[in-house]
């Protein structure tokens, strides 16, 4: 499981969220990179999964390439997608920052279920995704497929917390 590589807005300190960002230059590198570094490891894989969004078809394409399995097939849905930001859609995080506190924007963006609506909170992320892991890619998972999926930060850590039982410390230490 895995994160797409940089987007445009990701340099910009943007919330993109569902807006669909190509990756950027160095965003297409660091597909390659995790190809190549999946490749050096020995890596296969038969079947891919990824969200509706360029950014995660795009990694999984690039990654796939550099493996030389481009024939696995690729299934995508926008359970997988990232987070909705809602109204704080293509705002810059360090401008929020200024106006509501960093402590406030760390809420809004690394707590489980405290997120104001509009915003989809981390929990409803995961209560949205599972349908597709528990349906879709889990019983392939149990049939002995080996599954590469190209998501996002916070449904890769929406994912990651059902898997682990309990939200992992790193969560907030890391984005
Ligand atoms: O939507 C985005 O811009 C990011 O992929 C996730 O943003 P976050 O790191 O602020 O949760």
């Amino acid at each position: 499981m895995l994160r797409h590589g940089e987007g445009a807005w990701n340099i910009e300190n943007r919330f993109c969220s569902w807006v669909d960002q190509k990756l950027s230059e160095d965003g297409l590198r660091e597909a390659e990179m995790c190809g190549k570094h999946l490749k050096f490891l020995g890596f296969e894989f038969d079947l891919v999964y990824t969200s509706i969004l360029s950014r995660s078809i795009q990694t999984a394409w690039l990654i796939m390439q550099e493996l030389g399995q481009e024939w696995v097939p690729v299934r995508s849905s926008w359970r997988l997608n990232e987070r909705h930001y809602g109204a704080l859609i293509g705002l810059n995080r360090a401008e929020l920052a200024l106006n509501h506190g960093e402590e406030q924007v760390k809420i809004w963006r690394r707590s489980y279920d405290n997120a104001p609506p509009p915003i989809e909170s981390l929990k409803q992320v995961l209560e949205r995704l599972l349908p597709y892991w528990n349906e879709e890619i889990a019983p392939e998972i149990k049939k002995g497929k080996r599954v590469l999926i190209s998501a996002h930060g916070n449904s890769t850590r929406a994912l990651l917390k059902h898997l682990e039982g309990t939200v992992p410390f790193y969560f907030y230490k890391f984005s």
